[in-house]
């Protein structure tokens, strides 16, 4: 009888399996199904790209636009050097909470800081406060990012790394048909990172896409 030879598996799953489980971020992912929140956390191989480009940059202060659950919370935390600190901008209280706590467990409950509800309001204030920082993810409402990308342009000092996730949007952003909201803002994004003179960038394909940029 003819064999069925199993399905290769994607470049990402092939990744994927090539590291070791990750206790802690399994645990988040746990608690986050354990409270019926949305499985949307950063991918496991941009997670580990998010702390080494913590790390390879030594970015002391960084900011990040959707907490969720903590997960690429704990991955931009185990970048930074002693004294770095993570500001955690979240829509959400009991979201923020969940991420604390998981952040707690990971041993940097005392280096991240929440600050809940709308994430522009909170940017305009932390601009007033004269807050800057060097190191940038976003990862909340689509529909925003090109408004997030102007406030990390402006928070930024200056080589200040910015990076947006899903930036393909499951592959509509390349699709004319696609019209909606979120996908005009996110081709928007994808211009203004790849086009704005006051920045250089690089976009990665796997998964839901990457942005990574620097200010010049
Ligand atoms: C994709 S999830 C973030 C995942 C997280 N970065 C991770 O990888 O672990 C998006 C998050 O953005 C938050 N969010 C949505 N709209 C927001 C807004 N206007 N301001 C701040 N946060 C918002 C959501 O509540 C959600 O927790």
């Amino acid at each position: 009888m003819e064999q069925q030879s199993s399905p290769l598996p994607t470049a990402e799953q092939y990744v994927d399996d090539l590291y070791a489980q990750d206790e802690q971020l399994e645990f988040v992912l746990q608690s986050i199904r354990d409270n019926g929140m949305p499985q949307i956390s950063v991918k496991r191989g941009y997670g580990r790209l998010l702390t080494l480009l913590v790390k390879m940059t030594r970015a002391g202060r960084v900011l990040e636009i959707g907490a969720l659950g903590g997960y690429s919370g704990i991955c931009l935390a185990r970048g930074l050097a002693k004294g770095g600190t993570l500001m955690s901008l979240e829509l959400r209280e009991e979201y923020a909470k969940l991420a604390h706590e998981n952040l707690t467990k990971a041993g940097f409950g005392n280096t991240v800081t929440y600050m809940t509800g709308e994430a522009l309001p909170n940017l305009e204030k932390l601009y007033a406060h004269n807050e800057r920082f060097d190191f940038f993810f976003i990862d909340a409402d689509k529909g925003n990012y090109p408004n997030y990308l102007e406030w990390a342009i402006k928070l930024g000092t200056p080589g200040a790394i910015i990076i947006g996730d899903n930036t393909l949007l499951h592959n509509k952003v390349m699709d004319p048909a696609e019209q909606g909201n979120n996908v005009r803002r996110m081709r928007e994004f994808n211009r203004m990172m790849a086009e704005d003179p006051r920045l250089e960038s690089v976009m990665l394909t796997a998964y839901d896409g990457l942005t990574i940029a620097r200010i010049v």
